[in-house]
C-alpha cells in the first residue's frame, strides 16, 4: 500500500532520515518507535507529502506520490500538535474541513465526535479548549472522512485514560476493517494490544521492521515496552 524506498532527508548538516526503506500494508497497525529526534515525524511527513525527500521515493498504491496529490484524500492524519484558528468553534472547524474535502460521496464517520462527547461542546472556541479536548478534535478529524490509511502522531498524548481506551478501540475497529494504521507513541503500554508491526528508528536510520510476534520471540519479552527497552539497551 505504502512503500518507501531509500528515503533520505537532510536539514542542513543533519541527516534526519538516512536511506529508509519500508513497506506498509493494508490491515497492519504499525508502531513507529524511536528516541526523540530519531526521525519518526519527519518520516510521517514524507509519507504525507509535507516534507519532500532529498533522494529516494515513496509510492502509494504503486503510484509515486511525487506526481500524484490525489492519494492524500485516502489518508487521515492526526498531528502531534493540532493547530487551528483560535477564534473558530469546534463546529466551524468541522464544517470547514467538510467544505475543504468536499467528499459528499464519502460516508462520514462521526463516531469519535459522539464518543468523545464533542457534540455537546460544538459552540466552544478552539482557543479555549483544554489540550486533551484539542486532541479529541484532531482524532475526530483524522477518522471523519473514513480514510483507508490513518497516520496518528502521538495520538494518546494528553488524553485521559477513558478517552485513550475509546481511541484504542476505534483504532482496533478500523484495523479489523482492513485499514492501514501508522502510530507513533512514546507511551508503549498504549500500543501493546493494538500493534501488529514495529518499526524502530534511531538517529534517522531504520534499525528494524518486525512483526510484534517476531519482536516478542527475539527478545523473550511479551510486553512491547520491555521488548523495546531490551533493544534500546543492547
Ligand atoms: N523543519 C526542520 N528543520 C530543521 N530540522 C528539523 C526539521 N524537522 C525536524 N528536524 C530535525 O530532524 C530530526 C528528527 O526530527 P523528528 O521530529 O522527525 O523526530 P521524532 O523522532 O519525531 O522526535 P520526537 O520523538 O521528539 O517527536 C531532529 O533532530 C529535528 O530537530
Amino acid at each position: 500500500m505504502i512503500i518507501a524506498t531509500s528515503v533520505t532527508k537532510k536539514f542542513g548538516k543533519l541527516t534526519a532520515l538516512d536511506n529508509i526503506s519500508a513497506t506498509c500494508n493494508k490491515g497492519q497497525t504499525i508502531s513507529l518507535i524511536g528516541p526523540n529526534g530519531s526521525g519518526k515525524t519527519t518520516f510521517i511527513k514524507c509519507l504525507l507529502g509535507m516534507v519532500v525527500p532529498d533522494s529516494g521515493f515513496i509510492t502509494f498504491n504503486k503510484q509515486n506520490i511525487a506526481h500524484n496529490w490525489q492519494y492524500r484524500s485516502a489518508i487521515g492524519y492526526m498531528p502531534q500538535i493540532g493547530r487551528y484558528p483560535e477564534n473558530m468553534t469546534i463546529a466551524q472547524v468541522l464544517d470547514m474541513m467538510k467544505d475543504i474535502r468536499k467528499q459528499s460521496a464519502v460516508q462520514l464517520d462521526e463516531e469519535l465526535i459522539h464518543l468523545f462527547k464533542l457534540d455537546g461542546m460544538l459552540h466552544k472556541r478552539m482557543g479555549n479548549l483544554s489540550g486533551g479536548t484539542r486532541q479529541k478534535v484532531s482524532a475526530s478529524l483524522a477518522f471523519l472522512f473514513n480514510p483507508d490509511v490513518l497516520i496518528l502522531d502521538e495520538p494518546t498524548a494528553g488524553l485521559d485514560p477513558l478517552s485513550t481506551e475509546i481511541l484504542k478501540e476505534k483504532i482496533r475497529k478500523e484495523k479489523q476493517a482492513g485499514k492501514l494504521v501508522l502510530i507513533t507513541s512514546h507511551i508503549l503500554s498504549d500500543l501493546d494490544d493494538i500493534v501488529t508491526e514495529v518499526i524502530y528508528m534511531e538517529e534517522g536510520r531504520l534499525r528494524f521492521h518486525k512483526s510484534l510476534n517476531q519482536l516478542q520471540e527475539d527478545t523473550g519479552e511479551k510486553k512491547l515496552s520491555r521488548a523495546i527497552a531490551q533493544v534500546m539497551g543492547s
